[in-house]
């Protein structure tokens, strides 16, 4: 299957200048977004993963049906303010704005094995805030997994010694 056919190119949003990728038409056909699990379910277990770790709200739509897959457990990465309990946070940049994402503080196990998933890798502060708030619990990042890579914002850049898989690249 050829996964960019169905991912629809959105000119200006949400500002002018940003081509935004949309991957709710990979989500809304069930063959689409079952391979796109399936790929990632492969790569993830490759890595001998215990953990995935998801941050809001896109990396859920991706995260979640990978831990269902093997049958391991989810811990969500999120905004400040949503999560009950205790949590830790990390400030970081977006291609078009500034964010903090928080995880609870006991929701990694120091040694766990932790795979990051989310729908996009763009300058890569999300994923640099989501490794940072994994590693800050004692968890082992052996990769991070994405729908997308916008290879010329060079978010890789920011990610050297991390194994990242990207299923469709711009
Ligand atoms: O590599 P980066 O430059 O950090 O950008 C990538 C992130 O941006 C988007 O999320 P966004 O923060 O827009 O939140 P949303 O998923 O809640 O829409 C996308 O889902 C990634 O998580
Ligand atoms: N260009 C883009 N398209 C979709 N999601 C994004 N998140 C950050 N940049 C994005």
């Amino acid at each position: 299957m050829n996964l960019k056919d169905y991912v629809t190119v959105v000119p200006d949003y949400p500002k002018e200048g940003i081509t935004f990728k949309d991957i709710t038409t990979i989500m809304d056909n069930g063959e689409a977004y079952k391979f796109a699990t399936d790929e990632i379910v492969k790569y993830a277990q490759e890595l001998n993963t215990d953990l995935i770790v998801g941050p809001e709200a896109r990396g859920f739509i991706i995260g979640c049906p990978v831990a269902y897959a093997l049958e391991i457990g989810f811990a969500p990465v999120r905004k400040p303010g949503k999560l009950p309990r205790e949590t830790v946070s990390v400030d970081y940049d977006l291609e078009y704005g500034q964010d903090t994402l928080t995880i609870h503080s006991d929701a990694i196990k120091p040694g766990q094995r932790v795979l990051i998933v989310d729908d996009l890798l763009a300058t890569g502060g999300t994923i640099g805030a989501t490794i940072a708030l994994v590693e800050k619990l004692g968890g082992i990042v052996v990769g991070c997994a994405f729908i997308i890579e916008l290879s010329y914002l060079n978010g890789r850049d920011k990610l050297k010694g991390y194994d990242m898989r990207a299923l469709i690249t711009y």
